[in-house]
């Protein structure tokens, strides 16, 4: 099993994208984060004013910028950030619009999340070409979560909305390093603005493409959330969906 220092020689961007995002996987998938994220942005657009909305960070986003789909009439700018060479060159291939990866399939699902109904094949490149814009505004930067800053070239000092979506149970090795580096991530999130976590729960593995398995750190909600708390987030009034089933968490919180 690869283990969370493997990352760079071991992730292969393409696997991943095809075993999560490929046409297949995704119509024949439930991809939870797609169905949870849209509901969040919904949340936010409703509820924050447009000048406090601005910005979004995604850390660890790996190759995937289905986050800045969700976002992209929620904000101006997108920083999509991961450890990984390879998953930095593959988002700004994306970003360039020159990507082997196929984000329609992904894209369709999030419309249809959002009540868009028979969406056509113009709406869809719509909505891939604002995000593209959207990231083109803020970048495609390094990012290691056991590091603070974790985004050393994060042009601004802090942003409004973070998004992290099961990195940090694969980065850690346990809870006292897991609680460090959701501080380390805070420290880019302004007081008031939003964080977004997915997370795995209860699993030690899982397979990163081509069964190649990799470490996750096993999990309870409530490690998530008292690591969350004790890093300044306001749990008691956090938006979350926890789905044993599929052993996923979703959380929104405000930082306090
Ligand atoms: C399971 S993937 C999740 C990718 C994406 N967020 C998603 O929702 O599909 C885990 C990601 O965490 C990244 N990662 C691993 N160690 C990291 C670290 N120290 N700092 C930042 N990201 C890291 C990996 O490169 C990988 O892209």
């Amino acid at each position: 099993m690869h283990q969370p220092e493997d990352y760079e020689n071991s992730f292969d961007p393409d696997a991943y994208f095809e075993q999560y995002f490929g046409k297949n996987s995704i119509e024949d998938g439930t991809r939870v984060s797609l169905f949870c994220l849209p509901v969040f942005a919904q949340i936010i657009k409703q509820s924050v004013p447009k000048e406090k909305r601005s910005s979004l960070l995604d850390i660890g986003a790996g190759p995937t910028v289905y986050s800045a789909v969700c976002f992209r009439d929620v904000i101006e700018r997108a920083y999509m950030t991961d450890f990984v060479e390879k998953n930095l060159v593959s988002l700004k291939d994306w970003t360039n619009g020159i990507s082997a990866h196929d984000w329609q399939p992904t894209i369709n699902v999030i419309l249809r999340t959002e009540g868009i109904t028979g969406s056509s094949e113009n709406m869809n490149e719509k909505a891939e070409k604002r995000t593209q814009e959207l990231v083109h505004a803020g970048g495609v930067l390094f990012s290691n979560v056991h590091r603070s800053p974790c985004v050393p070239d994060l042009k601004e000092q802090v942003v409004d909305i973070m998004v992290s979506v099961f990195c940090l149970e694969s980065a850690c090795k346990d809870l006292d390093e897991y609680g460090k580096c959701v501080k380390n991530m805070m420290s880019h999130l302004r007081p008031g603005g939003k964080f977004i976590i997915g997370s795995v729960i209860d699993d030690n593995v899982y397979n990163a493409g081509n069964q190649r398995m990799f470490w996750l750190l096993r999990l309870t909600e409530s490690d998530v959330i008292s690591a969350l708390e004790a890093a300044g987030l306001d749990v008691e009034n956090r938006k979350a969906y926890v789905l044993e089933d599929e052993g996923v968490m979703f959380a929104m919180l405000t930082k306090l």
